[in-house]
């Protein structure tokens, strides 16, 4: 099949499988309790705490978020990436623009089948102007809204401060899960780099080939994923290493933890690899929301999970410059790895810290 350029062909090994086996999904949680104030929430607690630590992903239902502001934003999303490319581009992320539209995303170094078009959920959004380490001036991150269709920017403003709030509640669910106060985490958010992607995925000439994104792990702290009925994502099951389709539920979001969380919990909770299968018949869309910590937030495993029996296996990181590390990296082609927590990891691998300090050089 020569349809497919070969910037998007993935390494044998990381060639999707078409057929699959019925294998056990990640687990379905029902946040129904929440909306009861006199509700017991042991028991939620507890499971949201074994789905983290057992799967890294799962999927919630009755969250609180009306199917409409979702559709809402689906609806906007269907009609903004169904314009021309010479539309689309009027919005373009660049080098000096962090959000818009773009189309040429690399994973690993292979082309994603996929276009994005990302918004922040504080506009502007504070970061650092380069990820040179000893670089202190911080720059504002704007979104760029497209003329059409023109009822995007309040169904994307709308939606976020919906999420916004399901995803302050997860972050309090986990806190308790881990043994923490509810409100732990909230402080990390107060200047918060979230942002959001409309994800669009064509039909794939070549689904065998290529990938909508290659296989990752997300370096936020929490990912809250609305997917639509078409089906994609797969999950590397912790308990086998094997990749498990999220079958889509309606209505639920689908949520995982960050290579963010994994340091704070000191690996107590890890951040699991996944990818996104295209399809030779459909399109497919996707509205992911990272909630991400303020820009200064110096990641670092916490102290209340560290004693001198399980001492903290990550170094501190300045998450802002970890961010625009990866950024920059979407506009070069990278000759070593980009930028990974591993790199921060203490004792193991003190060898790979070279290599990803030369990206930032
Ligand atoms: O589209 C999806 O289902 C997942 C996308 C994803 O993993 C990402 O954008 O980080
Ligand atoms: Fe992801």
């Amino acid at each position: 099949m020569g349809e497919v350029d070969e910037a998007f062909v993935q390494a044998l090994e990381h060639r999707p499988k078409l057929s699959f086996t019925e294998a056990e999904g990640i687990p379905l949680i029902d946040l129904s309790v929440l909306a009861n104030p006199n509700g017991n929430i042991d028991k939620l607690v507890s499971e949201i705490g074994n789905a983290c630590k057992n799967w890294g992903f799962f999927q919630v239902i009755n969250h609180g978020v009306a199917l409409e502001t979702r559709q809402k934003v689906e609806n906007a999303s269907r009609k903004f990436f169904a314009q021309t490319s010479e539309e689309k581009r009027k919005v373009s992320r660049d080098e000096k623009r962090a959000l818009g539209y773009y189309d040429t995303e690399h994973t690993k170094n292979v082309r994603d089948w996929k276009e994005v078009f990302d918004f922040s959920l504080q506009d502007p959004t504070l970061a650092p102007a380069s990820p040179a380490p000893d670089d202190k001036e911080i720059t504002e991150w704007h979104n760029q809204w497209p003329d059409f269709p023109p009822e995007i920017r309040e169904a994307c403003e709308e939606y976020a401060k919906e999420l916004e709030k399901l995803a302050y509640k997860l972050m309090e669910l986990i806190a308790l899960s881990l043994g923490l106060p509810e409100n732990r985490f909230n402080s990390f958010f107060e200047d918060q780099t979230t942002f959001l992607r409309l994800n669009h995925y064509p039909p794939c000439p070549s689904p065998d080939l290529a990938l909508g994104v290659g296989r990752h792990k997300d370096s936020g702290a929490l990912t809250v994923l609305a997917q639509d009925d078409v089906g994609g994502l797969e999950v590397k099951r912790k308990s086998d290493g094997e990749w498990v389709l999220v079958k889509p539920t309606p209505d639920a979001f689908i949520i995982n933890v960050g290579d963010i969380i994994q340091v704070w919990s000191n690996d107590a909770y890890e951040s699991v690899e996944h990818r996104v299968m295209v399809n030779s018949e459909k399109e497919r869309f996707s509205v992911p929301f990272f909630f991400n910590p303020a820009h200064y937030t110096m990641v670092k495993p916490l102290d209340e999970l560290t004693n001198e029996k399980n001492p903290p296996k990550y170094r501190p990181y300045n998450w802002g410059k970890f961010i625009t590390t990866r950024k920059l990296s979407n506009f070069k082609k990278l000759d070593v790895e980009n930028i990974q927590i591993y790199h921060f990891k203490l004792q193991e691998l003190s060898n790979k810290l070279e290599g990803a300090l030369s990206i930032n050089s």
